[in-house]
């Protein structure tokens, strides 16, 4: 038996638009929540949300059943944190603080198994294999990983099309936030100068061919990108979404409360 197809690769290849949610509250219940939301792919932030492996094996699990497609971020790109993802049946993976071919080609090699790459084997134990129940799980398994690779510094930008062309990178995002930081305009990636670098880096990743992600809670924004041609654009976070929501609910009351004390004449 071969391993399960990877939708969000292939509809990254055919270059059909996949909206993401980021997920960055370390719960099994509210990535299960967000799977059912209706997004194509949901990322769990192993970069900045507090995650280990055994809580990101929890969120693939609460995916199992979704449409959404798991997609997962190590804090760093290096080989032994890309081995353990697999393992535990990641199959896509965003690697963030790319800014070179030759890291672009040392990702490739760390999610392939010899001799494409230098993937241990292993998986005989994990999850990614079914506990060995996938017979063709070594056989199949290169084919259906998914890997993304961020861009979100200067070099990165500069040598966009070299990354571009690396075998077995599947698509390319835009950090704007670290990007911003960058530039010299930390927390502010919508600074102009931020979003020129940002709106050519998308137009450079589509010119070379290659699929272009980002993410921005700001509607306007994420459909400029979409109209751009960006093929994998989250347009949200499990975090802000429920920040926001919370606090508007709480503001609407308080403001009521305060006008039935005014009639109350309290
Ligand atoms: O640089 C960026 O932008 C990103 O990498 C995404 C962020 O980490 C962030 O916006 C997550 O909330």
């Amino acid at each position: 038996m071969p391993v399960a197809s990877n939708p969000l690769k292939k509809a990254l290849a055919e270059r059909r638009l996949q909206l993401g949610l980021w997920l960055g509250l370390p719960t099994a219940t509210t990535a299960e929540l967000c799977g059912g939301a209706g997004f194509d792919w949901l990322l769990v932030d192993g970069e900045h949300a507090p995650f280990d492996i055994p809580t990101i094996a929890a969120q693939l699990r609460a995916l199992e059943a979704s449409t959404s497609h798991a997609v997962v971020r190590p804090p760093i790109g290096e080989t032994w944190i890309i081995k353990q993802l697999l393992d535990i049946g990641a199959q896509s993976l965003l690697v963030p603080m790319v800014e070179s071919a030759e890291q672009a080609r040392a990702l490739v090699s760390a999610t392939r198994y010899p001799p494409r790459g230098i993937r241990g084997v292993g998986a005989a134990l994990a999850r990614a294999s079914s506990y060995n129940r996938v017979g063709d799980y070594l056989a199949t398994a290169d084919n259906e990983i998914c890997l993304l690779v961020q861009v979100e510094t200067l070099k990165g930008l500069a040598n966009i099309e070299e990354i571009a062309g690396i075998e077995g990178v599947d698509g390319i995002f835009i950090g704007p936030s670290d990007l911003a930081a960058d530039m010299g305009h930390l927390g502010n990636p919508g600074h102009p100068k931020v979003q020129e670098a940002v709106r050519s880096g998308l137009e450079r990743i589509i010119g070379s061919r290659q699929a272009a992600g980002i993410l921005t809670a700001d509607e306007t924004l994420a459909q400029s990108y979409i109209d751009l041609g960006a093929t994998f654009v989250a347009v949200g976070t499990d975090v802000t979404l429920l920040s926001r929501a919370t606090a508007e609910l709480a503001a609407r009351f308080q403001n009521k409360r305060q006008s039935s004390t005014a009639t109350q004449g309290y």
